[in-house]
């Protein structure tokens, strides 16, 4: 059967990965989260102490961007991909809301994407791959054969990643959570490079009113029409 290349791009905390995971578990491809890698960087940046507050050393950081290497590899216990920092496992690290209030300055710095696209490219030059993130479909992969673009309501979104994290144990804040989903996609459509945009030939997807399973299963209705072609 042939194999093609996959683009969820979208909106931050609306379940392009939950999607991009299980579609690619489902049909034996590689699943690659973008968003992870650019908040690898962030977490690195933060750990070496190019953030002075908000102020990103940004030539310190451009010094250093080729001795950040970011690998995937799999859970054997979760059969799910775990992000590796110059191979320390970061999955979780990666994930907290101090992360998530630093990495959109970081992937709007041109030299950042430079490198993540180039690496994101090389993951996927043998197709086979679902990867997620915000300019996947309009930059990384244009010709990918099948293209979803997924937004959902604000305040939907904030709920779930509240949910999310209040299950995993961490302090949070519903109000705080809303706020950085609303900054991180205000700075990811207003950047200069690959700003965040529904590629014009990807497919529109609002799941504010549906369950995983249900959002599932179009994905999977949609693969099958293009693999069928
Ligand atoms: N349709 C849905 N209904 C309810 N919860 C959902 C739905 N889709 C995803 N979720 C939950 O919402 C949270 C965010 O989903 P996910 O991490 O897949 O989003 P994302 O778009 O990849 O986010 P990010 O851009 O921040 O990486 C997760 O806890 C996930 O389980
Ligand atoms: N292709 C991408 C993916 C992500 N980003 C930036 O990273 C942030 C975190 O991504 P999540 O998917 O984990 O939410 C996101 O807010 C973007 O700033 C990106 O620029 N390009």
């Amino acid at each position: 059967m042939k194999r093609i290349t996959i683009a969820i791009d979208g909106f931050s905390s609306c379940g392009k990965s939950t999607m991009a995971k299980d579609l690619a578990q489902e049909i034996g491809y590689i699943y690659i989260d973008s968003g992870a890698m650019y908040r690898a960087v962030t977490l690195y940046s933060i750990e070496n102490g190019l953030f002075k507050g908000d102020v990103i050393n940004t030539e310190e950081l451009k010094r250093r961007i080729n001795d950040i290497h970011i690998t995937f590899r799999i859970d054997p216990e979760t059969g799910r991909p775990n992000t590796y920092l110059n191979d320390v496992n970061v999955e979780n690290k990666i994930r907290t809301m101090e992360v998530s209030s630093k990495v959109s300055p970081i992937s709007a710095l041109d030299f950042v994407r430079k490198a993540m696209v180039a690496q994101q490219q090389a993951m996927g030059k043998e197709k086979g791959i679902v990867m997620d993130g915000r300019d996947i479909g309009t930059t990384v992969f244009p010709d990918a054969e099948l293209k979803i673009f997924v937004t959902a309501s604000p305040e939907i979104r904030a709920q779930r990643r509240f949910a999310e994290l209040e299950a995993k144990g961490q302090e949070v804040n519903f109000n705080e959570i809303l706020e950085n989903v609303k900054q991180r996609d205000y700075i990811d459509q207003n950047r200069e490079v690959s700003p965040l945009r529904k590629a014009d030939d990807a497919l529109l997807l609002d799941n504010t009113n549906l369950t995983i399973p249900q959002q599932k299963e179009w994905l999977s209705m949609q693969f099958n029409k293009i693999i069928k072609q």
